[in-house]
């Protein structure tokens, strides 16, 4: 048959044929992308692009996901690469990733059909075994990457979601293409490809740094399928952070949370508060200790606290949030929580325990917090957590020289 548009005869029978129809009933291909599929024709490519419709679940996973930062790895004609940059903000930059020399040149002559001026900037395609650009990639300022697309030797694939767990954040997306081939998955089925997909497999279910599911699929190139994971902000295991333990707050811990809490005051505010001030803090600090063990205690305390302690009884993180207070703040955004503090010992930084301690005193309840407007490295990391800036924006009292502080809100 030949597939019609929505209404058409006859049926379409077939997996190709289903393919077919749906292309022209549902994906309509950009000129840049389609430019790219009949030049990576014309070059006499192999024919393992993704199919169009793949293509557009790419680029509506990229909008979706809302990511800026994507790695792929395996360019091939830059067909995959052509239908994400359509979806990519303008301030977005893709990286993809080559073995072959001839191959990645004709996948940048076609990314230039689809984005002429993006090469650089919006894109680059990079030759060489994936492995050691991944390598190189941790040294960059490229990473975290929001999405990164996994789709070369089959082989190599647990390797290649290790490199993406040390280049993405939680909230990152990862997808596995083919994971299924011709209804292959088990390293029992033999062959270095299958055993590399059964590896992968293995990893992003045992490891609790993914959440992970695959879906197998029917295309017009026979039984396939491919695994999509988030990165979630756990800690690896076997390592120090997954021995930590996150517990609320007891006398017991207060000090040494208190302690990290005036180090972490010093490592992000000395640039806006006076020296004096902070030693003042420090000072305060038996003082505090007795203040905040009583409040604690207090009956009816409604404050959440929670602090990370390594084996070794060592508090290494400390996070407090708080019914919110200001009728303005609550009318205004609906939050029950206000999130007030949250620091991790800068040799623990990274490894998902201020996620655990936010996720402690806050569950996934609506939630507000204030965080200074000259701390972009805090607001990317309560992004991760479902935040966002509302536009709400306040000074700070004059020991602060001028700075403010903006809102960023969670909602249910
Ligand atoms: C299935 S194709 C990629 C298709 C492309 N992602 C798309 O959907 O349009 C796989 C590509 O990975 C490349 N490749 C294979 N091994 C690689 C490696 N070790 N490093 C980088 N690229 C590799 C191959 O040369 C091939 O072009």
């Amino acid at each position: 048959m030949s597939a019609t548009p929505l209404g058409g005869t006859p049926a379409p029978s077939s997996p190709s044929e289903v393919e077919s129809f749906l292309e022209l009933s549902l994906v309509d291909e950009p000129a840049g992308v389609a430019a790219v599929r009949r030049a990576s024709v014309e070059a006499g490519l192999p024919d393992e692009a993704s199919a169009p419709a793949r293509g557009k679940f790419l680029s509506l996973l990229t909008r979706l996901s809302g990511a800026r930062r994507i790695l792929e790895i395996g360019t091939l004609g830059g067909y995959a690469a052509a239908w994400i940059l359509d979806a990519l903000p303008e301030d977005g930059h893709l990286h993809s990733l080559e073995i072959d020399r001839d191959i990645a040149d004709v996948a940048r002559a076609n990314l230039r059909l689809a984005d002429p001026e993006g090469e650089g900037h919006r894109w680059t395609v990079e030759t060489g075994p994936a492995v050691k650009a991944l390598h190189q990639l941790t040294w960059t300022r490229q990473a975290p990457f929001d999405l990164v697309f996994i789709d070369a030797d089959k082989a190599s694939t647990k390797v290649y979601l290790e490199w993406a767990l040390r280049l993405t954040a939680p909230g990152s997306v990862v997808i596995v293409d083919h994971v299924i081939r011709a209804g292959v998955v088990g390293a029992e089925a033999g062959g270095s490809e299958a055993a590399g997909m059964a590896a992968a497999l293995k990893l992003l279910h045992e490891d609790p740094r993914f959440d992970a599911t695959a879906l197998q699929t029917v295309t017009g190139r026979g039984w396939d399928g491919f695994a999509i994971a988030l990165v979630t902000g756990a800690a690896a295991p076997g390592s120090a952070a997954q021995r930590v333990t996150v517990t609320p707050m007891g006398p017991e811990t207060v000090r040494g949370a208190l302690e990290v809490k005036n180090l972490g005051w010093r490592e992000t505010f000395s640039k806006h508060i006076a020296e004096d001030w902070l030693d003042d803090m420090d000072r305060r600090l038996d003082a505090d200790v007795v203040s905040w063990t009583r409040a604690l205690q207090r009956p009816g305390n409604l404050t959440r606290t929670a602090v990370a302690t390594t084996e070794d009884g060592e508090v290494v993180g400390m996070a407090s949030a708080a019914p919110v207070l200001e009728e303005s703040d609550r009318l205004a955004t609906g939050a029950k929580w206000e999130l007030f503090t949250v620091y991790v010992a800068r040799a623990w930084q990274g490894s998902g325990i201020a996620r655990r301690l936010a996720d402690s005193v806050l569950g996934d309840e609506p939630a507000l917090l204030w965080v200074l407007e000259d701390n972009p490295r805090a607001q990317a990391f309560f992004e991760k957590l479902g935040f966002t800036p509302d536009g709400a924006r306040e000074e700070l009292p004059p020991e602060w020289s001028g700075a403010h502080d903006i809102r960023m809100v969670r909602r249910a």
